[in-house]
């Protein structure tokens, strides 16, 4: 068992740390007041409310309660730790470059604060070399003669299933340059999960591999989106293109479903901070800089699909939008696709009518939004901002509530048109909507509601591919 301090008490923190203490003592740190409160309330059944969202959490915070608590002050954070995770945010800058204000502060208040020797680990996302960086502004601060030694620990938990990822990871990569630090950090994970998991490497390596796994998914999603719009304009079934490729073992399942676009607190800006930092090592990262490109654009291409219903100007026009997460059950907008949709919709002068099965994404949603107040209305239930005055619905994430729409209550619509930005909908429902009077408009999949153009492709063939 080991002492261990997080910085950061966020979406990674808090996970990581009521994971760690299933078999760790654990101390969470975070200068927000307001979010140590809601931990600790939680910890100690005081509270069943957290500042973030995510399924199990609250139950695992209350089964480790005797391994786990949260401060906000720094003398109690760095009492004893034998190793520190600095789990801070790293939000893109407006070059697209990570900020790295709050981890150098963490490092700062680590130098100034430690009276032992310990690990630091760095599980934010990084600039590959930033462990390094860590490392010297501990050296220039530091006040107490302690041996800190610095290292990368990267994490891969996806929100709302961050505790599942926790419990049974595919692999935890960590690097540190120092031997004996490596092997401690080796036995505070052999605690927690088998050897097979374990992926210790160098520091520098253990950072790039972050980058290199988020900006592969995101490139597998960004080439079926690709090949969505090129179904579209042919006639195929996206879906159906992703399960043949799919199923070859070589290339797996996961992560090829094509939709509006990645959003979340990661891949966007994990794309662009590679893609930015391979241009400044003149090392240009030409396939993850065509993956962004795609995104956009397919996000674009979602929008248009409204657009070409009703034309550019949409006031007077009212719209669902179920589902407002980046992804389903999570509370997180960042980088949300379904808000940037939104957003789209009341610019051009349409009213927002949403609707999310997780009520802190409608609390954020009217924190970070609120200068469009009156060109929304939030709903808590699905079905009860149905009525004639509706002009069509988005369906904003992949929630299974979103996947059986219920016809008979959605015909009321004045105008009955399906925009499924996750291409969620099943072929045969899909139909029953187009016998109901619907128009259904997807990513790669509006093929299941129209006949395909086989005289155009024969035509095309002809005068392409005929010498
Ligand atoms: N969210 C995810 O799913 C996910 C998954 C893997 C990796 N990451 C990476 O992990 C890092 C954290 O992400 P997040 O989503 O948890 O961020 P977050 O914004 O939810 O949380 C960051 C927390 O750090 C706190 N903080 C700021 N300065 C601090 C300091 N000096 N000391 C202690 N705490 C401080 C903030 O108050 C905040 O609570 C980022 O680099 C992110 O890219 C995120
Ligand atoms: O086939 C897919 C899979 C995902 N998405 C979208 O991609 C985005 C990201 O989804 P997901 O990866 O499930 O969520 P995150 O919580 O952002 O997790 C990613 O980003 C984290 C932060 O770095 C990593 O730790 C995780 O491993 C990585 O999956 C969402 O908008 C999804 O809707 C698709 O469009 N198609």
């Amino acid at each position: 068992m080991a002492n261990v301090t997080i910085f950061g008490a966020g979406y990674v923190g808090v996970p990581t740390g009521a994971h760690f203490a299933r078999t760790h003592t654990v101390t969470v740190y975070d200068p927000d007041a307001r979010k140590v409160q809601s931990i600790n309330d939680v910890i100690e059944k005081k509270s069943d409310s957290l500042h973030i969202h995510e399924k199990g959490l609250i139950e695992l915070l209350q089964e480790n309660h005797e391994n786990i608590h949260a401060t906000s002050d720094i003398l109690e954070a760095l009492e004893d730790p034998e190793i520190i995770f600095i789990a801070v945010g790293t939000p893109p800058n407006e070059k697209g470059r990570a900020n790295l204000k709050y981890v150098c502060a963490a490092a700062e208040q680590i130098a100034k604060n430690i009276k032992n020797d310990c690990v630091v680990l760095n599980k934010s996302t990084v600039p590959p070399g930033t462990a390094y960086l860590v490392k010297e502004i501990i050296e220039n601060n530091r006040v107490n003669d302690v041996k800190i030694s610095v290292g990368s620990c990267p994490e891969f938990l996806a929100e709302g299933t961050a505790i599942e990822d926790l419990r049974t990871p595919d692999r935890i990569v960590y690097g540190c340059d120092d031997q004996d630090a490596l092997d401690r950090v080796t036995d505070f994970f052999l605690y927690l999960h088998g050897k097979a998991t374990l992926c210790p490497m160098s520091t520098v390596s253990s950072e790039v591999t972050k980058y290199a796994a988020n900006a592969l998914l995101a490139t597998k999603i960004s080439f079926m989106n690709s090949l969505a719009m090129l179904c579209d304009s042919i006639g195929a079934n996206v879906r159906e293109v992703q399960d043949g490729v799919g199923k070859d073992t070589r290339i797996g399942r996961k992560f090829l479903n094509a939709s509006m676009g990645y959003g979340g607190s990661c891949f966007p800006k994990d794309t662009m901070a590679i893609a930015e930092y391979g241009q400044l090592f003149k090392s240009p990262l030409e396939i993850i800089e065509s993956t962004i490109k795609v995104n956009d654009k397919t996000t674009n291409y979602f929008t248009e699909k409204i657009i070409e219903t009703f034309g550019s100007d949409l006031s007077g026009k009212n719209f669902i939008v179920w589902g407002i997460g980046f992804k389903a059950r999570t509370d997180d907008l960042r980088e949300s696709k379904p808000v940037q949709v939104a957003k789209e919709l009341m610019d051009r002068g349409a009213h927002v009518h949403i609707y999310d099965t997780v009520a802190g994404a409608l609390t954020n949603f009217v924190n970070e939004n609120n200068c469009y107040e009156g060109k929304f209305t939030l709903h808590h239930e699905q079905y009860e901002m149905v009525s004639e005055a509706i002009d069509g619905l988005v369906i904003g994430n992949e929630h299974e509530k979103f996947r059986n729409l219920n016809i008979k209550i959605l015909k009321i619509m004045r105008g009955k048109h399906i925009y499924d930005g996750k291409n969620i909908l099943n072929n045969r429902l899909i139909k029953d909507l187009i016998a109901s009077g619907f128009t259904y408009k997807s990513i790669g999949k509006d093929s299941v509601a129209s006949e395909i153009e086989k005289n155009k492709l024969i035509s095309f063939l002809k005068n392409e591919y005929m010498d």
